[in-house]
C-alpha cells in the first residue's frame, strides 16, 4: 500500500515559555544573574533577557498528510526559524512521502550549507524532522520510541536542572545541576560565592546525590580547571559547557587537567554529526548533550547517538522534553535524562514545556516510565488555547 503524501507545511510563532524556555514573564531562576558570556559586560549580567536571550520564540512546525494525519513540533527559533521553514524547506517537505526523513532530511541540509551549518537553520530544520517523526507516528498509530527501535529499559531516571537541587532530591531525583551565577569578571568574590553556593546544596542535599554546575559557555579555561578542582571537595559529579562552543581545543585541554572521577560534559550549542564528531575525536567531553531541537532532530540524533557510542560516549540530550524521551528510553548509551524545572523557584514540577503542550509527561519520583510514551507520534498536542501567529506563508 502506497504511503501518504504531505500535503501541508505551515510555520508558527509562540511567546512566552514553552520550547523557547528562556522567554520567560517577571522573575524566573533560568533568566536571573547567571554566568554567561556576556557577563563580561557589567550592564547585562543581571538577567540573561538584557542581552536577548529570549528574543527568538518558540517555532511551531505543523505537517499535514493526504490520509487526513498531521503532526506538529515545537522548539526555539520564532519568526526568522519560520521564514526558513515556509520559505526554503518547505519545498522539500510537500509531495514528499510521510516516510522520506532521510531524503527529506539531507535535502533540507545539503540546500543550506551555504548560511546553515549550525545554530538557527539547524534549529528550523530540527523542528521539520520533529514534526515529521510525530507525523509518521500519526499515520502508523506509533510512538516515536517504537518506530526507532523499542525501549531498552522500562524506566528512566532524572536529574534536575534548576536553582534547587535539594529539592529536586527530595522529589526523587538523582540530584541536581545548578547554573553557575558569577564568572571570571566577577573576581575572587565570586569564585568564592560560586564555592559556597555549592557547599550549601551538598550540605542539604547530603553526600550521594548528583551535583553538577552549568557554566553555560561563561569561564576560560584558567577558571574552569581552578573551579573544578576547588569544587572536588564538594563531590561536584560534572563541569558543564565551561567555554565557548568554538573552543574545541579547549575544551581537551581542561577535561585533561579534571580532578580524578570529575566529568566534562558539553553539546547543547553543538549540531550535526559533523560537529559531534569533532567533540568526540577531540576529547572534549565524557557526556555529549544534544538538544534535539537544535542539533537536527531525531534522525540526525540517532546518527550522532551512534557516533558517540563507537567512542565510548554517553549521550543525554539537553532538556527538549518529549523530543529527548522518546530517544533515550532507545538507547542503552542515554541511561539517565535532564529534567528543567521549569517552576519560577524551582520549587514544584511541572511540564517542561508549559505552557504549550497538552499530554506532557513528567518524572514521577524522579523517574519516566515508558508507559507515559504509549501514544502515537511524540504523544502530545498544542494547546488549542494558544495565540499561534503564521508571520510568512510560503509562494
Ligand atoms: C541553566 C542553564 O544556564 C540553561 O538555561 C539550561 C541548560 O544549559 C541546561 O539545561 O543544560
Ligand atoms: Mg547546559
Amino acid at each position: 500500500m502506497a504511503a501518504p503524501t504531505i500535503t501541508d507545511i505551515r510555520a508558527y510563532v509562540l511567546r512566552g515559555g514553552g520550547a523557547d524556555y528562556h522567554d520567560q514573564d517577571g522573575p524566573h531562576w533560568i533568566d536571573d544573574h547567571i554566568a554567561t558570556p556576556m557577563a563580561r559586560y557589567p550592564g547585562y549580567r543581571e538577567s540573561r533577557q538584557s542581552f536577548g536571550l529570549n528574543v527568538l520564540g518558540t517555532l511551531v512546525v505543523v505537517v499535514e498528510a493526504s490520509d487526513g494525519s498531521s503532526g506538529f513540533a515545537v522548539t526555539t527559533g520564532g519568526e526568522p526559524a519560520a521564514w526558513i521553514v515556509e520559505k526554503h524547506l518547505s519545498r522539500f517537505v510537500l509531495g514528499a512521502t510521510v516516510t522520506d526523513l532521510s531524503r527529506i532530511w539531507d535535502q533540507m541540509y545539503s540546500s543550506t550549507l551555504f548560511y546553515g551549518r549550525k545554530g538557527l537553520v539547524l534549529n528550523a530544520i530540527s523542528g521539520v524532522d520533529l514534526a515529521l517523526w510525530d507525523l509518521l507516528g500519526h499515520v502508523r498509530a506509533e510512538p516515536v520510541y517504537a518506530m526507532i527501535g523499542g525501549a531498552v529499559r522500562d524506566e528512566q531516571p532524572c536529574y534536575a536542572t534548576g536553582a534547587r537541587p535539594d529539592l529536586a532530591v527530595e522529589f526523587g531525583f538523582l540530584g541536581g545541576k545548578l547554573p553557575l551565577h558569577h564568572g571570571p569578571a566577577e573576581g575572587a568574590d565570586g569564585f568564592a560565592a560560586n564555592l559556597r553556593l555549592l557547599a550549601e546544596m551538598r550540605a542539604a542535599t547530603g553526600p550521594d546525590a548528583w551535583l553538577a554546575y552549568d557554566c553555560w559557555m561563561s569561564l576560560d579555561a584558567d577558571y574552569a580547571i581552578r573551579l573544578a578542582h576547588a569544587a572536588a571537595e564538594h563531590g561536584l559529579r560534572w563541569l558543564e559547557e565551561p567555554l565557548p562552543p568554538d573552543d574545541y581545543w579547549g575544551y581537551a585541554a581542561v577535561r585533561k587537567a579534571l580532578p580524578p572521577g570529575m566529568l566534562l560534559t558539553t553539546g547543547e550549542h553543538e549540531a550535526t554529526r559533523w560537529g559531534f564528531r569533532l567533540l568526540a575525536e577531540m576529547g572534549c567531553a565524557d557526556i555529549l548533550q544534544p538538544d534535539v531541537g537544535w542539533c537536527g532532530g531525531l534522525t540526525e540524533l540517532l546518527r550522532i547517538s551512534a557516533l558517540a557510542d563507537a567512542h565510548g560516549l554517553l549521550v543525554v540530550p539537553h532538556g527538549s522534553s518529549v523530543y529527548s524521551y522518546h530517544f533515550a528510553f532507545g538507547q542503552h548509551n542515554s541511561p539517565f535524562s535532564e529534567f528543567l524545572m521549569m517552576a519560577p523557584a524551582a520549587d514544584e514540577v511541572i511540564p517542561m514545556f508549559h505552557p504549550q503542550l497538552l499530554g506532557e509527561p513528567v518524572p514521577e519520583h524522579g523517574r519516566l516510565r515508558i508507559g507515559q510514551l504509549d501514544a502515537p507520534g511524540f504523544g502530545v498536542t498544542l494547546d488549542p488555547g494558544l495565540a499561534l501567529a503564521r508571520p510568512y506563508r510560503r509562494e
